[in-house]
């Protein structure tokens, strides 16, 4: 009998893997470009839906295309476009298992969000619509997927706003909430420091929301846009974390290999690009 495979990144959240471990962003909708990145090494790769017009076939389409790389199953944590269960039920009947919500600002969306992800089951609040012939199921070929889908998800809530900050040991006690993600970007904009992570009460606020999250006993994780900002982050007790981007790597290495043969120095933003 086929049995669900192994979450992998969930287990790496249970256990605080150590090394740390280390993703990058997919902003590329491109399913080759993601396969490829599926060899390069990363732990977990992050399949962007806020940023990125990639729509829920778009995302099983790049899913299976990862499916035969390092990178797969539970290492592909798909960040939702928006907290939204009628994109969570699509994505999960497509097969993927680790979710990061955007943009969460309490603990009842947290748990709207936890609750999204569940089949009703043992008076769990459990609303995630039933299908039983899909990616996700092995088109039926695991029989028991109804009863085991549940513990195989994996949900990172994101805080990206000042309230949401202060809001974080209700949010990570929430039962169901798997780890926590601290998006810089949006939170220094919202802190009016758009564009400006580096800043030092950015930087504070950081470390504070790493803190927070870890006396609520959850894992918490950061994307940042350089490997010094990375290991800085990574020196704070971060969990896992994501340098930069695909996109944004291409782009650099590509300006990078024109500097050299034109013999010109380039300019790093100081809190680097992704
Ligand atoms: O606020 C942030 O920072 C994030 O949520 C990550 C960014 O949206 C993404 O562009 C990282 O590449």
């Amino acid at each position: 009998m086929m049995n669900l495979p192994l979450n992998q990144f969930k287990a790496w959240m249970q256990e605080r893997r150590k090394p740390v471990p280390l993703g990058t962003w997919m902003m590329t909708h491109s399913a080759q470009v993601s396969e490829a990145m599926g060899f390069a090494g990363f732990d977990f790769l992050v399949l962007d839906m806020e940023h990125v017009p990639v729509d829920s076939a778009d995302a099983v389409t790049i899913m299976r295309a990862l499916e035969g790389t390092p990178t797969k199953g539970g290492q592909i944590v798909v960040r939702l476009p928006w907290n939204d269960p009628i994109i969570v039920k699509r994505l999960l009947d497509g097969g993927a298992t680790t979710l990061m919500f955007p943009f969460i600002q309490n603990a009842d969306e947290a748990r709207s969000a936890v609750a999204s992800t569940r089949y009703p089951l043992d008076g769990n609040g459990g609303t995630r619509g039933c299908a039983a012939v899909h990616r996700a199921s092995r088109y039926g070929a695991i029989p028991n997927y109804l009863k085991t889908a549940n513990d195989s998800v994996c949900t990172i809530m994101q805080i990206e706003t000042p309230e949401a900050l202060a809001n974080i040991p209700a949010i990570a006690a929430v039962e169901g909430v798997d780890a926590v993600f601290i998006g810089p970007g949006d939170l220094s904009a919202n802190m009016g420091y758009l564009g400006n992570i580096a800043n030092e009460d950015v930087r504070h606020a950081l470390k504070t929301g790493v803190d927070a999250v870890h006396a609520a006993g959850k894992p918490c994780g950061i994307v940042l846009g350089n490997p010094e900002m990375v290991r800085w982050a990574i020196e704070l007790g971060y969990d896992f974390v994501a340098i930069g981007s695909d996109m944004s790597m291409l782009l650099a290495r590509a300006k990078e290999q024109i500097a050299a043969v034109r013999g010109e120095k380039q300019q790093q933003a100081a809190g680097g690009v992704y």
